[in-house]
């Protein structure tokens, strides 16, 4: 992993310790080897109220130096309590370097007692906090944060909105080129908020369909929840990964990002209109006048397979949607499906797994193995895709209760059926029976329980497009 690419949460708390007693001059000047002149530059960034880490980090990290060159540096400087922020980011087996630490004993010294436990105890406990998740009043289909960020992020009042300075450094790197809009601009698109304008919301906030520079955009304005700083930082965190990814991965089959904005009230993210809506709304119609034919879903089908496997090829490390589910592929006025919602990506690795520490995402989309392990992988993706070709081809929700205490999840419905196979088609559209077997054929391959059974978005992509081809 690179250190321009290093999560929020790690980035923020690294700051927050290496700004105290200005241990980042070490690392810059010692260690890193800036100069003087580069160094006394940073001491203003305090003045301006700025993190000089984070500045550090910025200047250090376009140079394209990676986590394990970072951790290194930091063991050099016995700089162990800032090693175990970012231990996650590197492999288990440079853990040892942390002096006391090992997998089973907490370190000595460095991290308060009381932060350590309540990671170990959170983590171990995050596939149950999934299952938890199904309570009588949540939406199966929403995804979950599930909250063991708190734990990393210690905010200060200073710096907890997206406004801060090391924020604001943190959001325009991340946009690159995308350009940063008046928030009164936005304001003025949608008809200053107007509800008739509610194009759906989620769980950071409602998008809004506006008129910007005469063009259709969808707004999504995140909405901070009052006195709730652990959600703000996912929010951000989130919001961060999202702008660096759209402005990184551009393809046909990615919802293009024109924009967003960080200067008014709300933070707020420019899309561009999909007149189509989501392929989750367009599923739940049951007019068969309107209804998405089958051609129409092979080619959703085929469409988002195309993305996805840009996506895991794509650049040095390939990217991890992290969240694929039909609420997340949009549709164009043709209906061409443009997978957005890039706030659980991750970049990397293409062959293997990373072990990430926070579970997050939409529980009936994820593999088992997943929740368990905490493996993450391209194959993550694979099988959240297997079970949007189980929606495309019956209708049905990822997650639906059949009895008032029992959520059925769409992929062990499918997966384990034992009568015909037939039987659970979409009934309201006729003929194109290959078109259906071949969705639930391929879907229940991505969906394997093991994920060196589930194939590559690139084979999946090429056997879809062959069912078209036939
Ligand atoms: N670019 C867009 N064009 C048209 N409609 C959109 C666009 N983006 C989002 N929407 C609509 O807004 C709804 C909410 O989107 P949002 O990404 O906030 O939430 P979600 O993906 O449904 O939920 P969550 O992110 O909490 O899992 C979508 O379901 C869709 O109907």
């Amino acid at each position: 992993m690179y250190v321009y690419n290093m999560p929020y949460a790690e980035r923020k708390q690294l700051c927050d310790v290496l700004d105290q007693n200005n241990k980042w001059e070490e690392l810059g000047g010692i260690h890193m080897k800036f100069d003087l002149i580069t160094i006394k530059k940073l001491r203003n960034e305090v003045v301006k109220g700025n993190s000089p880490t984070d500045e550090l980090l910025n200047l250090w990290g376009h140079l394209n130096h990676t986590m394990l060159e970072l951790f290194m540096l930091l063991s050099r400087m016995k700089h162990y309590q800032a090693m175990l922020i970012i231990k996650d980011l590197v492999d288990t087996k440079y853990h040892t370097l942390i002096k006391g630490y090992t997998n089973n004993t907490e370190p000595v010294n460095h991290i308060p007692r009381e932060n350590f436990d309540k990671s170990e105890k959170k983590i171990l406990n995050l596939p149950k906090i999934a299952v938890q998740q199904h309570s009588e009043t949540r939406d199966y289909n929403e995804s979950v944060q599930m909250p063991d960020i708190g734990n990393l992020l210690r905010p200060t009042t200073r710096n907890s909105k997206m406004s801060t300075g090391s924020n604001i450094s943190c959001v325009t790197e991340s946009a690159g080129a995308i350009p940063q809009i008046p928030y009164d601009d936005l304001k003025a698109a949608t008809n200053n908020w107007d509800d008739a304008n509610i194009l759906g919301a989620g769980g950071f906030g409602k998008v809004f369909k506006g008129t910007w520079k005469c063009t259709e955009v969808a707004i999504k304005r995140i909405e901070q929840k009052e006195n709730n700083p652990e959600w703000e930082s996912v929010q951000i965190k989130q919001t961060i990964t999202e702008l660096h990814c759209l402005n990184a991965y551009r393809h046909d089959n990615i919802l293009p990002l024109y924009g967003y904005s960080i200067s008014g009230h709300h933070p707020c993210l420019v899309y561009q209109y999909m007149a189509g809506g989501s392929l989750e709304e367009r599923l739940k119609i049951k007019d068969p006048t309107k209804m998405l034919t089958w051609p129409k879903r092979l080619k959703i089908a085929i469409g988002t397979a195309r993305g996805l496997q840009f996506l895991h090829t794509a650049g040095e490390k390939g990217l991890v949607h992290g969240d694929i589910k039909s609420a997340n592929i949009l549709l164009d006025p043709c209906d061409i499906p443009r997978i957005g919602d890039f706030g659980l990506a991750r970049e990397g690795p293409r062959q293997d797994y990373t072990r990430i520490s926070k579970i997050q995402g939409t529980p009936p989309y994820l593999p088992r193995d997943f929740l368990v392990s905490k493996k993450f992988s391209t194959k993550v993706d694979t099988y959240s895709f297997g079970v949007v070709l189980f929606e495309l081809a019956t209708s049905m929700r990822a997650a639906s209760r059949k009895e008032p205490k029992k959520v059925i999840y769409l992929r062990d419905y499918v997966f384990n059926y034992e009568g015909d196979v037939m039987e659970l088609k979409e009934k309201l559209l006729e003929g194109f029976d290959e078109y259906y077997l071949a969705l639930i054929d391929i879907g229940k391959q991505c969906v394997s329980d093991k994920p060196r059974l589930r194939p590559e978005m690139s084979l999946v992509y090429e056997k879809l497009s062959q069912i078209l081809k036939n």
